[in-house]
C-alpha cells in the first residue's frame, strides 16, 4: 500500500549566533549556485563566497541574528516547527519540516521518511513566489538528494501560490486589524533578487525587462518571473482589501552589493517617505510567510529606526502569516486537495 507524506520547506538559519556557525551557514547558503551564480567557474565562485563574502559578512550577520534570537533558537525555525505541529493535528499524513540550509536538513528528513515506508511525498515550499534562489533551489535540492537516498520516492510539488485566492484571503485577513489603524501608506516590501536573475529565468529572453510593463503584460514568462508574481500578489491584495490607488507601493529589501537588484529599494523608501508627508507607515512583507531575520531585524528594528530618523512618526510591521489559524487553514486545504485529487495548484 502506498504511503504519502508532506514536507514543509523553508530557507533555514544558523545553528547558533556564534560567528563560526553563522559563517558555516552563510557558506552553505551563498555557496549555492542558484543563490550566487557568478562567477560561473565553480572554484572562483567558491573563493569569492568563502574568502570574501562570508569572512566579512559573518560577524555582521551574527550580530544581527543575536538581536532576534529566542531562548529556543532561531525565530524562523521555531515558528516553522509550530506550523508543522499545528498542521499535524489536522491531517493523518505525516508532516515533516526541512530547511534548505542548516537544520533540520533535507537528507536527514528524507532518510526518516524512507524508514517510515513513505513512497509519495508532497513538497510544500514556504515561498509564495518563484525565484531561482528560493523556490527552485530547494525543490532541486530535494530531488537531487532523493535520487540518492530514496530513489523510489514519487515527489510532487505545490506550485507557487502567489495568486491563489485562498492565499490572498489569508494575507488580507492577517493584515486587517493593522489596516484599520490610522496610517498614511502601506508599503509592500519584498525580498530582492539581482535583476540578472529575472532575465535569466525568462527562457524566451524576449519578455522580462524587454516588453514595456512586462510584469503586467500577460506572458508565459511569468511562470518563472519573481517580479511579475510579487506584482500580482500586491494587485490582488489591493483589490481584496479595497486599498485606494496611491495609498500603497512596492519596494525590495535585503540586497547585496556588486550589481543592480530589483528596485525601488526599501531602505531608500524609509528615508524619503517622511519628506513626502508619509508620517505613519504600515509595512507588509509577503515574500516571507514566517518572520525571520529579514523582517524582525531589517524591517522591524533597522527599518523603523531609519524611518524615524528621517522624520517618520509611526512605524508598524504587519507580522508574517507565521502559525496564525488562517495560514494553517490554507496549508491544510491545499494538502487535502492533493490527497483527494492530486492537485498541486489552485
Ligand atoms: C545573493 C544573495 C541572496 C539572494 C538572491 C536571496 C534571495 C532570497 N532569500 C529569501 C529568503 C530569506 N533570506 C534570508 C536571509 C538572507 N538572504 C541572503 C542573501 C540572498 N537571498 C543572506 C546573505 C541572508 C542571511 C542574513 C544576512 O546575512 O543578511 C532569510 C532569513 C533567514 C533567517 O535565518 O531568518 C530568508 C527567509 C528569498 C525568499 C529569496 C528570493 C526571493
Ligand atoms: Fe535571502
Ligand atoms: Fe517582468
Amino acid at each position: 500500500m502506498s504511503k504519502s507524506a508532506v514536507l514543509l520547506l523553508n530557507l533555514g538559519s544558523p545553528d547558533s549566533t556564534s560567528v563560526p556557525d553563522v559563517r558555516r551557514y552563510l557558506e552553505e547558503f551563498l555557496g549555492d549556485e542558484r543563490v550566487i551564480d557568478k562567477p560561473a567557474i565553480g572554484f572562483l565562485r567558491s573563493l569569492l563566497v568563502k574568502q570574501i563574502i562570508c569572512r566579512f559578512r559573518a560577524p555582521k550577520s551574527a550580530h544581527a541574528y543575536e538581536s532576534i534570537w529566542t531562548p529556543e533558537g532561531s525565530p524562523l525555525i521555531l515558528t516553522s516547527k509550530q506550523v508543522q505541529a499545528k498542521l499535524q493535528t489536522r491531517t493523518t499524513l505525516p508532516v515533516e519540516l526541512a530547511m534548505n540550509y542548516g537544520n533540520p536538513s533535507i537528507p536527514d528528513v528524507l532518510r526518516r521518511l524512507v524508514n517510515q515506508g513513505v513512497d509519495r511525498l508532497l513538497l510544500f515550499p514556504q515561498y509564495p513566489h518563484y525565484a531561482m534562489s528560493s523556490w527552485e533551489t530547494v525543490v532541486v535540492k530535494v530531488q537531487r538528494e532523493a535520487a540518492v537516498i530514496a530513489p523510489g520516492l514519487k515527489i510532487e510539488c505545490v506550485q507557487p501560490y502567489y495568486g491563489d485566492a485562498d492565499y490572498i484571503e489569508a494575507l488580507v485577513a492577517s493584515a486587517k486589524p493593522y489596516l484599520a489603524q490610522p496610517h498614511d501608506h502601506l508599503l509592500f516590501s519584498y525580498h530582492g533578487i539581482p535583476v540578472r536573475h529575472l532575465t535569466k529565468a525568462d527562457s524566451s529572453h524576449a519578455h522580462c525587462q524587454v516588453v514595456p510593463d512586462c510584469c503586467t503584460t500577460c506572458s508565459p514568462a511569468h511562470a518563472t518571473c519573481y517580479k511579475a508574481q510579487v506584482t500580482r500578489t500586491t494587485q490582488l491584495f489591493a483589490e481584496k482589501a479595497g486599498l485606494k490607488p496611491g495609498s500603497w507601493s512596492i519596494t525590495f529589501q535585503s540586497r547585496l552589493v556588486g550589481e543592480p537588484w530589483l528596485s525601488p529599494y526599501t531602505d531608500h523608501a524609509f528615508e524619503e517617505m517622511p519628506g513626502r508627508g508619509i508620517k505613519r507607515l504600515l509595512v507588509i512583507t509577503p515574500a516571507f510567510v514566517t518572520d525571520c531575520l529579514e523582517t524582525l531585524e531589517e524591517i522591524r528594528v533597522e527599518g523603523a529606526e531609519d524611518y524615524k530618523k528621517a522624520g517618520g512618526e509611526d512605524f508598524t510591521h504587519i507580522p508574517c502569516l507565521n502559525d496564525q489559524p488562517v495560514w494553517i487553514d490554507f496549508l491544510d486545504k491545499r494538502i487535502r486537495a492533493w490527497q483527494e485529487t492530486g492537485a498541486v495548484s489552485a
